[in-house]
């Protein structure tokens, strides 16, 4: 077995090799740009685009003209909520998002507020999940757009996007989803799902990173102003010539997730599971999240009584994320495990695993034995854990001031 283990899918996945050997002869002989429609260069780059394009649109039920090729999930989102809430702000200028949504989205949402709309940020239950009728209460008559996304990045949680898209529809509200920690987890159908807006990123699925793309429904149409404004490709929502490679490579790993995405979620299933039994063997191990509607390959803990910072460098062959501050740009402690209402200890030592495709059950065992070690000796090490242990409440404990 090889070290460092890479336990952090969630952050990004390794390109699949059977993707990357399809994207090659688009970096050499096929170099053509698609919108060179005169010659066969062109041509042939332009057949490989609309080839993948199919294959996108394939995994999400959606029709190949509704997808637009941006540079990630980052761009989607800004072109979705930015595109959408100025091409209608005539008919009004409130937004509703979810507190526990990725960066790309809240600060997207947060630059509409400096431009005078409204945004309502809803929290979610402790569960993660968003309470439907909290959701309804926040709708008001001048709502153009909802935000929220279909996983979450940090605790894996599925939303019911199918339910509150059909509140969004009766009432004629856009509804953007946020689906790029979901594709090849979540079957996602958008001839079924009442979305009219939705965001897709390669890199999380085996695919090269900076390709993305964003499902723009047009039955009923759904209209954006453009945000990048140039050559007027991909009928004039995002300018800029095509990077074939990239879109070739995107197409593939979308391909892969559809045919294999059943087996592989039952496979990478029985690791998470097995990662879980391993480690809440200890005591006082916390789940942050729904374990019930989660995508398969998450799992986030909090070990109570360790220091999130001692813990990852313990455990540095190991790559996880971790939602304490120090291992961030930001100075917070994570903002999703901190809506979800966990305390600002348990949010420091919160540990996100996430397995995927080249995990295997030996390296899953290999990281069970190394956090039973490790965190059982760190824990040996501090005082708080010893007044636990001998049934002192914490809470009665006078601090000194510091
Ligand atoms: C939920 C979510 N949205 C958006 C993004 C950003 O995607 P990209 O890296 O393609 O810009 C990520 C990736 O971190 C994500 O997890
Ligand atoms: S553990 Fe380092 S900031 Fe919380």
């Amino acid at each position: 077995m090889k070290l460092p283990i890479y336990m952090d899918y969630s952050a990004t996945t390794p390109v699949d090799p059977r993707v990357a050997e399809k994207m090659i002869p688009y970096l050499t002989e096929k170099f053509g740009n698609p919108a060179s429609r005169s010659h066969a260069f062109g041509w042939e780059a332009d057949e490989a685009v609309e080839q993948a394009r199919a294959q996108v649109a394939a995994l999400v039920n959606a029709d190949p003209k509704e997808i637009v090729w941006t540079s990630g999930a980052t761009e989607s989102n800004n072109l979705a909520i930015k595109g959408a809430a100025h091409f209608y702000q005539g008919k009004g200028k409130h937004v509703v998002t979810m507190r526990i949504e990725h960066k790309a989205v809240l600060d997207t949402v947060r630059e509409l507020e400096r431009e005078g709309f409204e945004a309502t940020y809803l929290d979610p239950e402790p569960s993660g999940l968003l309470d439907l009728e909290k959701f309804k209460a926040s709708l008001r008559p001048d709502t153009i757009l909802v935000s929220v996304m279909l996983v979450n990045n940090e605790i894996g949680v599925i939303q019911d996007i199918a339910a509150i898209g059909e509140i969004c529809r009766e009432k004629g509200i856009l509804f953007h989803v946020d689906a790029a920690q979901a594709t090849g987890k979540v079957e996602i159908d958008l001839q079924k799902l009442k979305v009219d807006l939705m965001s897709f990123s390669a890199h999380k699925t085996y695919g090269p990173k900076g390709i993305g793309a964003l499902y723009v429904r047009r039955k009923p149409r759904v209209r954006l102003e453009a945000q990048m404004h140039g050559g007027g490709h991909e009928r004039g929502m995002r300018s800029g010539t095509l990077p074939t490679h990239q879109i070739v490579g995107m197409g593939e790993a979308f391909r892969i997730a559809r045919e294999e995405m059943t087996q592989e979620n039952e496979r990478v299933r029985m690791l998470r599971d097995r990662l879980l039994n391993g480690l809440k063997s200890m005591e006082e191990v916390h789940i942050n999240g729904d374990m019930e509607h989660r995508v398969p390959h998450n799992l986030n803990l909090s070990f109570n009584f360790v220091e999130g910072e001692s813990l990852i460098m313990a455990i540095k062959d190991v790559a996880v994320s971790s939602g304490s501050a120090c291992t961030s740009a930001s100075l917070e402690p994570s903002y999703v495990l901190r809506a979800l209402g966990r305390s600002d200890e348990l949010a420091h030592s919160s540990i996100r695993f996430s397995v995927g495709r080249f995990t295997t059950v030996e390296e899953v065992d290999y990281v069970i034995a190394l956090l039973n070690d490790k965190i059982g000796k760190l824990r040996e090490l501090s005082p708080l854990w010893d007044m636990y242990k001998e049934g002192i409440d914490l809470n009665t404990v006078q601090w000194a001031a510091h």
